[in-house]
């Protein structure tokens, strides 16, 4: 479904700011500096969990100053949706993953299920190692845990740096938090 600009603005307008682009910004460097330790020298395969991964490796990838290579796998549960369901893969790269020190880059750990179903599939197919790295942590009980985070904001529903709400707004720099009129 398409928003019309008046409902966007609206939208936004109501949002809480919750990290801004700054702090992001401040997050990923240190993001960097954490992976750099652990991965450089390891030439690893870099999974983006496609669709709301895509910003966060961009981000962080011209921040990485080590051999790596870049691959992607496509596992979704919300589809534009605010609540989670079943993990569907759309792409799952079982073939390129074997033998690989995986580095896992994902842009929200929520309930968790999503990165515990990576994690597991990546063990699966053969990885030699598997780091998982989040951009945003809610504040709540996860089926799993990432290696590596972001940012840690409370438990509302968010949008920004990747994160999408209706599906816009995966542009929109920062993180922020829905109003509960628009959930
Ligand atoms: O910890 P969880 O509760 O499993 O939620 C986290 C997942 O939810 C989002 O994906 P979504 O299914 O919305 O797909 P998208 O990346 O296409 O937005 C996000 O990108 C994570 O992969
Ligand atoms: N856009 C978005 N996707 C999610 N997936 C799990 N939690 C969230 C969230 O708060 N926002």
């Amino acid at each position: 479904m398409k928003l019309d600009a008046i409902e966007y603005a609206a939208i936004a307008g109501r949002a809480d700011c919750l990290v801004t682009p700054a702090e992001m910004d401040a997050a990923l460097d240190r993001m960097a500096g954490v992976l750099t330790e652990r991965l450089a020298g390891k030439d690893p395969l870099v999974l983006c969990v496609m669709t709301g991964g895509i910003v966060v490796t961009g981000l962080l990838l011209p921040r990485l100053h080590f051999q790596l290579r870049l691959d992607y796998l496509h596992a979704s549960r919300y589809r534009g949706t605010t609540s989670g369901g079943e993990i569907v893969w759309r792409y799952r790269p079982s073939e390129a993953i074997r033998g690989e020190h995986i580095l896992v880059l994902d842009d929200v750990l929520d309930e968790g299920v999503t990165l515990d179903q990576v994690i597991r599939a990546c063990h699966e197919d053969g990885a030699a190692s598997v780091l998982s790295a989040v951009l945003v942590e809610k504040c709540r009980p996860h089926q799993c845990e990432a290696d590596v985070v972001g940012v840690r904001v409370p438990n509302r529903y968010l949008y920004g740096d990747g994160l999408d709400y209706k599906n816009y707004f995966r542009n929109a720099h920062g993180v922020f938090a829905v109003a509960d009129e628009d959930l």
